[in-house]
């Protein structure tokens, strides 16, 4: 669906996007995770045919965007970082006039609207404007109104960011049912839950760069451990305990609130912390995440 190879996106004397290759596969939700500034919106922007590449190869739906920008563009749902609804328009107008872009008739614009509030759950806000809605709908009603023209391939930059859990949960949900109808998906994100939730297959990306890439159970296993022990220590306390904790022959991170241990069984490291005399304020053993693995990385969190 998307093939890029050495791609680079450049901003004066600047490259935001250094030389990366990517294959997108047709039916499957493909992310591109990394903390903001890695290069992700300027990647989206080029697959989305709005920002010319500077160099290297790209090919969206098998046609090239420098050549035929339009016609990939039609058959593209495109969800941009900020929502750009029509505010002071009703649900529904904003759908059927979105459609009308699209060249759509009245009667199957009018159809589709119905199909897609029902969709994105916002059938008994039908006819309220948009400026009444919560952030989670207007994130619904964005993605609805993406879906219009059927895409074959839908392009999400960073769907759920300044939602709610809860809003957050009902916008995957919605992913899953496309992605279950066999829609392409793209989605960019600096949440570790989100890629782990929604993709099949991802690149973590920094500087410009893409730094690893496959399944997040496959990036998990290759670079982090099965558990991880996170402690937290008093103010002050955490600078004296790190080499203690370190000597135990697990890996650890020392981050400015607490301190991580990678290993296969976090009790047990908890144990040996403790048989060495060092008592956090606070212990918790959990699974590793994709967190872990942009730290194994690129030496820092994804989220500062
Ligand atoms: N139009 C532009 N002109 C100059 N620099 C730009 C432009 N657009 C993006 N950049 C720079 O390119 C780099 C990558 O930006 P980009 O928006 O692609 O990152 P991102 O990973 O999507 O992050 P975010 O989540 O903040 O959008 C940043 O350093 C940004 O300041």
């Amino acid at each position: 669906m998307v093939e890029a190879k050495a791609l680079v996106k450049r901003f004066g004397s600047f490259d935001a996007v250094k030389g990366i290759d990517v294959d997108v596969r047709r039916g499957e939700a493909f992310g591109f995770l990394g903390p903001n500034g890695a290069g992700k919106s300027s990647t989206m922007r080029m697959v989305a045919c709005v920002s010319p590449r500077s160099e290297g190869d790209l090919t969206v739906l098998g046609m090239d965007p420098d050549r035929d920008g339009p016609r990939i563009r039609a058959r593209l749902g495109v969800v941009p970082q900020q929502d750009n609804l029509d505010t002071e328009l009703t649900v529904r107008q904003n759908l059927q006039i979105y459609g009308r872009y699209f060249g759509l008739s009245r009667a199957h614009v009018r159809r589709k609207a119905d199909e897609l509030m029902e969709f994105a759950q916002l059938t008994d806000r039908a006819d309220d404007e948009v400026e009444s809605l919560s952030g989670g709908m207007k994130r619904r009603l964005t993605i609805a109104r993406s879906l219009v023209n059927d895409p074959d391939l839908l392009l999400l930059d960073e769907p759920t960011t300044g939602l709610d859990p809860q809003a957050r949960h009902l916008l995957w949900d919605r992913l899953f049912r496309l992605k279950s109808l066999g829609v392409t998906l793209i989605v960019t994100t600096h949440y570790m839950d989100e890629a782990e939730q929604l993709c099949d297959r991802l690149v973590v990306m920094d500087g410009g760069r893409i730094v690893a890439e496959g399944s997040p159970s496959q990036l998990i296993a290759r670079y982090s451990t099965r558990e991880v022990l996170e402690l937290r220590f008093p103010p002050g306390e955490q600078d004296g305990v790190v080499t203690t904790v370190s000597d135990l022959g697990d890996r650890v991170e020392a981050l400015p609130d607490r301190v991580l241990v990678y290993t296969g069984d976090g009790e047990r490291a908890l144990e040996r912390v403790h048989g060495r005399g060092v008592r956090p304020l606070s212990s918790l053993v959990r699974r590793s995440t994709l967190e872990d693995v942009f730290l194994r990385l690129t030496g820092r969190t994804l989220v500062d």
